[in-house]
């Protein structure tokens, strides 16, 4: 039998729905290559949280951006995040990051500039891509695309369970506030706002578990040719 393990996953949903632990898993159960878009959108704010260039100036932003290279890597625990050639895998999660990574990804020049460059990373197919526009607009013809969503009470508590793991202290209703106004910056942006794509498949994840959700995923998705 021919093995067939091209296809092309897209996985949106809103913030800490569980798309990068899913997308990490199914990744690795296909052999397929992860990608996680945020990543990008999170490096470009790094730097110009670092540098002091105001979110809401876009000829700034892109211009910082065109002069910027950042490199996703695969590591031994998911990707790693490289700025001009240092690894920020963990710096873009902190928090001074996450408050203004919306504003950044919400302008026309850098979300295009962004497209352009995740697309030039889908060249051999057989990956899983998680982002915010990754069906409607990175990858439209993907072969399967999935939306997944969870309330924003589970989301904060998923959340705060994973600060709590890492000793980061936090607040679960500063965190549910913090996820809902992201949310609300990333659907309602002029340009290819956080949205489910009208051929995704929508997966509410409140009651299922990690391996529920990655079992589920990779039965859709060999149901449309990956085989591992
Ligand atoms: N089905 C699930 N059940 C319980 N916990 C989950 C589930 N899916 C993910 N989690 C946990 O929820 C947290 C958030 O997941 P994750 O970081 O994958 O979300 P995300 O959608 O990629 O978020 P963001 O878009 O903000 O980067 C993690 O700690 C993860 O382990
Ligand atoms: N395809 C994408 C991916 C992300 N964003 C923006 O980046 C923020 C951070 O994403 P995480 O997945 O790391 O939480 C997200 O809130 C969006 O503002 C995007 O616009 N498009």
């Amino acid at each position: 039998m021919n093995k067939i393990n091209n296809i092309r996953i897209a996985l949106d949903g809103p913030a800490a729905a569980g798309k990068s632990t899913a997308a990490k898993k199914i990744a690795e159960k296909l052999g397929f290559i992860y990608i996680d878009t945020g990543a990008m959108y999170r490096t470009l704010t790094l730097k110009a949280v670092n540098q002091q260039v105001d979110p809401k100036n876009e000829q700034a932003l892109y211009n910082l951006l065109m002069n910027t290279v950042i490199e996703l890597k695969p590591g031994e625990d998911g990707q790693l995040v490289f700025l001009d050639g240092r690894e920020v895998t963990r710096e873009i999660r902190e928090q001074q990051v996450t408050k203004h990574v919306s504003d950044v990804a919400l302008h026309k020049a850098v979300r295009s500039e962004m497209v352009k460059r995740q697309q030039n990373l889908l060249k051999n197919g057989g990956i899983v891509m998680d982002g915010r526009d990754i069906g409607t607009a990175v990858i439209p013809d993907a072969e399967l695309k999935v939306f997944m969503s969870a309330t924003a009470e589970e989301r904060a508590r998923r959340r705060f369970e994973e600060h709590q793991s890492q000793g980061i202290q936090s607040d679960l209703q500063q965190l549910k506030s913090e996820i809902e106004e992201r949310d609300f910056i990333d659907s309602t942006r002029e340009v290819s706002p956080l949205t489910k794509a009208e051929d995704a498949i929508e997966l509410d994840t409140t009651h299922m578990t990690i391996d529920e959700v990655v079992n589920k995923v990779t039965e859709l998705a060999a149901e449309r040719g990956a085989l591992r």
